[in-house]
């Protein structure tokens, strides 16, 4: 006789080929699994055995009741269980839950539970939905990171025009039912213009009314409501953007990406894929990552952020030569990539920066940064440490900065990994979300070939760095000023929008001596575009929250659930 076990209200058993199972009195077979109430709290979770799956209350979205009527319709997957005498369908409530599949995917599954006995099964729902409401009354740590409240009213911005164009379906028939499902509110704002997600972030929005910001679209979009939520917190706090040495305010509230943009490498660097269903159930846990930003001056005056890619040089000039080409969707950095490449130019200027210190790891440690990073949490609580010492402004320290000059094909200073579908480990494969340090990649003037090489091994598990014509520096500031100072008929040009080839001649024009070889390229600031090529730029550690966990590491638990000590 199998072992058998008299379940509590609370326990829950789900099988994992999600056949029908039959709650018949509450009293279910030992072998299946338990999901036995660990004394230690809220959690309800337990060992896995063969052949099914256990679901942490923190990960169920929903649980809703079937109401009686509906039949209990031969799904096609047989039933397990013995019927019990009286029909076991009369009653029925389905448990909605996130199911990990393929590299990092989740997706919305869910399993029906059959009851006799109609009391049985309305306390079972009503003691899931009480576990779900307990989720966000208490501060909750587990092993891997701080969990955060579920957000029950999000503000949805909705870029019908980025990456292909399908922000808007993506939304409504990806999202928007699972939003539902979970009972989130929303208010949906399709943008009609650039910039309008950013001003009225800035200047309209009510913020106290959600506890989030959606934005759907990529990062160009992301860009946009980090602008506009990181600008408002500053204006509300009283800092001034201007002033470089200022601490900026950390915002409360977080940004969940949906992603329907072209690159996408925010989403693809802090949740680890690209898939929208995933992003969702992301903000529907109540995930929350934090990630540093760079603020980037010219000369005392505050230009733009960026959190994945500062680049001048190659990836300036792919992105200036690719913003004709928009209408070619994703394609566009292709076409112009290939170009670039084969135009080779290279930039002569001085690199300083302040090199991070204490154990920061560095670009080449080969560690990644994933969910529950030590780094980017030694970086926290050292941030918290020296917002109580009179920490001494890096400024001061100008002995520790170090100088460059040299002629550059690319500077890149990537701030997360950038992982994206082109290029899977990213720019620095171990450039950490939220250590507040920013990886400064040099790479000088060398021959097509080797630098061909170096960009090809962006695509597989070589290392990108080991080259004699590449230098990689972990730093927490640094400043660039082109060796060819920009006169101000340059700047006026830019100013005015004139980019490419226009202003190449132009400047031709004037400066007879300089051969047609351009002595600037622009700064490619998270896929825009800056007006000044003289720039300061500093990392601010943590300044703002995303509903991720970052990258999960992929082993096979035994006991997915052991590590959560609540
Ligand atoms: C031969 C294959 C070489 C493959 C090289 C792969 C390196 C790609 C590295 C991608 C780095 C993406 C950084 C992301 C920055 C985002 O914040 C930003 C906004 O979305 N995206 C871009 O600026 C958009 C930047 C997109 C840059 C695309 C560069 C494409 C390079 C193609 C070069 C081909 C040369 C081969 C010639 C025979
Ligand atoms: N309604 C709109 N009309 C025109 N442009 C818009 C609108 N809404 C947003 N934008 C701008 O479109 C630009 C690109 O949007 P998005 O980043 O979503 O797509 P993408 O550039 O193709 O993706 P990625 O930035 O990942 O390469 C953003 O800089 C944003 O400011
Ligand atoms: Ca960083």
């Amino acid at each position: 006789m199998e072992k058998q076990s008299r379940l509590l209200c609370s326990e829950l058993c789900v099988q994992r080929r999600l056949y029908e199972v039959t709650l018949n009195c509450a009293i279910l077979a030992w072998k299946d699994i338990q999901i036995a109430k660990k004394h230690t709290g809220r959690a309800i979770y337990g060992a896995v055995k063969a052949g099914s799956s256990c679901v942490p209350v923190c990960e169920i979205i929903a649980v809703q009741e079937k109401d009686d009527d509906t039949p209990c319709k031969n799904t096609g997957k047989w039933q397990k269980v013995p019927q019990s005498p009286a029909d076991p369908c009369q009653h029925a409530f389905t448990v909605f839950y996130v199911e990990r599949t393929r590299q990092h995917c989740w997706w919305c599954s869910n399993v029906t539970f059959h009851c006799s006995d109609h009391s049985l099964c309305l306390l079972w729902v009503q003691t899931i939905r009480e576990q779900l409401a307990l989720l966000n009354s208490e501060r909750r740590v587990n092993y891997y990171h701080t969990f955060a409240n579920r957000p029950k009213s999000l503000l949805v911005y909705i870029n019908p025009y980025g990456g292909k164009q399908r922000g808007k379906q993506i939304y409504d028939h990806k999202v928007a039912p699972i939003f539902s499902r979970a009972s989130i509110s929303t208010d949906v704002i399709v943008t009609e213009r650039a910039n309008h997600a950013r001003d009225h972030l800035k200047t309209e929005a009510d913020l106290k009314k959600y506890d989030g910001v959606v934005c759907v679209g990529g990062d160009g979009m992301f860009s946009e409501i980090m602008h506009g939520l990181v600008s408002r917190t500053q204006q509300e706090a009283g800092v001034d953007e201007n002033s470089m040495e200022e601490t900026l305010m950390p915002c409360g509230l977080r940004i969940g990406i949906i992603p329907a943009g072209s690159t996408d490498c925010i989403c693809y660097a802090t949740v680890g894929s690209n898939d929208p269903v995933t992003s969702a159930l992301h903000i529907i846990v109540g995930d929350s990552q934090a990630m540093d930003i760079c603020s980037v001056h010219n000369e005392d005056r505050f230009l733009r952020y960026s959190v994945s890619l500062l680049g001048y040089g190659f990836y300036g000039d792919v992105l200036t030569d690719s913003e004709r080409k928009r209408w070619m969707g994703p394609a566009r950095y292709d076409i112009s990539g290939v170009k670039t490449f084969l135009s080779h130019r290279y930039y002569e200027g001085t690199v300083s920066f302040l090199p991070a210190e204490g154990n920061l790891g560095s670009p080449r440690d080969k560690m990644q940064c994933r969910t529950g990073c030590s780094v980017c949490r030694q970086s926290s609580s050292d941030k918290l440490v020296s917002k109580n010492e009179d920490s001494v402004s890096d400024a001061e320290c100008q002995d520790t900065w170090t100088v460059i000059r040299g002629k550059f094909l690319a500077i890149n200073a990537a701030s997360m990994s950038c992982a994206c579908p082109r290029s899977p480990k990213g720019l620095s494969p171990s450039a950490h979300l939220a250590d507040g340090t920013t990886d400064l990649i040099l790479v000088r003037k060398c021959s097509r070939l080797d630098f061909l090489r170096h960009l090809l091994r962006h695509t597989n598990k070589d290392d990108q760095f080991d080259h004699s014509f590449v230098e990689v520096y972990r730093v927490k500031q640094f400043r660039f000023s082109p060796r060819y100072q920009e006169c101000d008929s340059e700047v006026d040009l830019r100013e005015s929008g004139v980019t490419g080839k226009r202003f190449l001649s132009q400047i031709c024009r004037e400066h007879r001596a300089c051969g047609c070889m351009p002595s600037q390229s622009n700064w490619n600031c998270d896929g825009e575009i800056l007006p000044h090529t003289a720039i300061q730029v500093r990392v601010h550690c943590q300044l703002i929250k995303l509903f991720a966990r970052g990258i999960e590491e992929q082993q096979v638990f035994e006991d997915p659930y052991a590590h959560c000590a609540i």
